[in-house]
């Protein structure tokens, strides 16, 4: 097949298409779709990227030419963030990649080991609670407050250690690591244009942009390396946690063990940041979109902490385990998820062999941007789209069919936390709904829009207000 997929006329010399490009890119990409189709070839600098946005065209990817379509291209951040293109998240498609997804599957975020490390989310859950209590009738900023969460939830699951809030052993370690965190979601957020453009880089050289991950890595890989040897003196002493309760550092090293060539420090470092990276600011997202919306729509707010004291009453705090019987609750996280998924543009594929989709031919090393914030958000698909209704997915039994919503992606390289994440993300909201009474800071909506940013960023950080309910008191007491 010779023709390629419609294209924005004119692309420009160097720059391409990068012209048409407003921010945030799913919106940009999102009405250039409409004018041209759900197959779109355009061109970022050189490179050739497509663009895919309608259900079947996504099914067409993701099924069919899975495989094909399972690499990932060489951006910066994979390079110097991501062991060189080593780690999970940026590894090409191959042996290397499926055994790290392996690891992750079985070893790391299976069921059976999020259910054992429970007890670290209801902790800090809790932790959380007794934050804002202090809080009460104050302003509390709270995108800081869950990301506080999912960044403790995720060291202690990683390390056993907790680096915010009270009770943190070590002050410096713990400023040392918030230190490095700040670093990586600043670098991280910066959409890099000289990364698609490199005929202005070979002009100048490595950019001052590349100088600075180069720099974050040093100091990152370090500060992993120190924790991984401090485990490593802890099992020659003898001291290490039973089998039920061991972090992942413990269970990769104890697969290096067995076999030391394959897991060495650096396969385990990759994975140690490749899980902050992917798992806290995904998921504290999330938290913060759900929180504003329920606060624009106290209706829906009342209706999930009805289902709360219905199902578990005041006399206990909710738990994980009750994530099943809460199905409103789970319907408000769907509804999150669809209008403001964390990953808007899935992460970027490449095409490692040329394959038709829809008819058109995309040709070997395209990057391939999977728009399912288009998708979850088309008037042709959804009813009212733009309107939060959490009951539209009552009626949706198995809502991932179609491919009309899909906010962890499908097929090989989908994403391996979704488990983790429903479980924080629902806890943590769920509990915070049980305790509380939630109040916008004044009349006026929550402001809901987004800023750029690869992870859909809020462009304004949702403040809060805060109030326990009456009839926790008395378990709130005991917390
Ligand atoms: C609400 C929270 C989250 C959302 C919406 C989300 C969504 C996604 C999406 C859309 C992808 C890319 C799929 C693709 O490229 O086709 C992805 C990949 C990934 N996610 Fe998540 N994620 C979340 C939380 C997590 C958590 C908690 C973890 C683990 C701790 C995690 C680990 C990963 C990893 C390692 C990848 C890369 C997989 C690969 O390339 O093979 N994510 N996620």
């Amino acid at each position: 097949i010779r023709n390629l997929p419609p294209s924005p006329y004119p692309a420009l010399p160097i720059v391409g298409h990068l012209y048409l490009f407003k921010k945030p890119l799913h919106r940009a990409l999102s009405k250039i779709s409409n004018r041209h189709g759900p197959v779109l070839l355009l061109h970022f600098g050189f490179r050739p990227v497509v663009a895919i946005s309608s259900p079947s065209a996504i099914e067409e990817c993701l099924t069919r030419n899975d495989a094909v379509l399972a690499n990932r291209p060489r951006l910066l951040p994979g390079k110097h963030l991501g062991y060189n293109y080593t780690s999970l998240a940026w590894a090409p498609y191959g042996d290397h990649w499926r055994n790290l997804r392996r690891i992750a599957s079985l070893q790391i975020l299976s069921s059976s080991r999020l259910q054992n490390l429970s007890h670290i989310r209801h902790d800090e859950v809790r932790s959380l609670i007794r934050r804002f209590l202090r809080y009460e009738n104050q302003t509390v900023e709270m995108k800081s407050m869950f990301f506080e969460l999912t960044l403790n939830v995720m060291m202690r699951m990683i390390a056993g250690k907790r680096y915010y809030g009270e009770n943190v052993a070590e002050v410096e370690e713990a400023k040392k690591f918030q230190e490095i965190v700040t670093a990586t979601f600043r670098l991280g957020a910066v959409t890099n244009i000289s990364d698609f453009l490199p005929v202005l880089k070979w002009v100048g050289g490595r950019s001052g942009y590349e100088n600075s991950l180069i720099e974050l890595q040093k100091t990152r890989d370090g500060f992993m390396q120190r924790l991984i040897d401090e485990y490593k003196e802890k099992a020659s002493r003898g001291t290490v946690s039973g089998d039920k309760k061991k972090t992942m550092i413990e269970v990769l090293l104890g697969l290096q063990e067995s076999e030391p060539e394959y897991y060495t420090d650096e396969i385990i470092k990759g994975i140690m940041v490749v899980l902050l990276a992917a798992g806290t600011d995904t998921s504290a997202g999330t938290m913060e979109w759900a929180m504003s919306l329920l606060l624009n729509h106290p209706e829906v707010l009342k209706k999930a902490q009805n289902e709360i004291d219905q199902v578990i009453g005041n006399d206990r705090l909710m738990d994980e385990s009750d994530l099943a019987k809460l199905p409103y609750l789970n319907c408000v996280v769907n509804e999150t998820l669809r209008m403001y998924p964390a990953g808007p543009l899935l992460v970027p594929h490449e095409s490692s062999e040329t394959c038709v989709v829809k008819g058109f031919r995309i040709p070997r090393g395209t990057m391939v941007l999977i728009n399912i914030w288009a998708v979850q958000r088309d008037p042709k698909i959804w009813d009212e789209p733009t309107k939060f209704k959490p009951e539209r997915f009552k009626d949706l039994e198995g809502t991932r069919d179609g491919f009309k919503f899909m906010p962890f992606g499908y097929g090989r390289r989908s994403c391996p936390g979704e488990n983790l994440a429903l479980r924080t993300v629902g806890l943590a909201l769920g509990s915070l709904i049980q305790c509380f009474e939630w109040e916008r800071l004044t009349q006026e909506l929550v402001d809901m829009t987004e800023a750029s940013g690869l992870t859909m960023p809020k462009a304004h950080a949702l403040q809060a207000k805060c109030r326990p309910r009456p009839n926790m008191i008395n378990i709130l007491s005991q917390i």
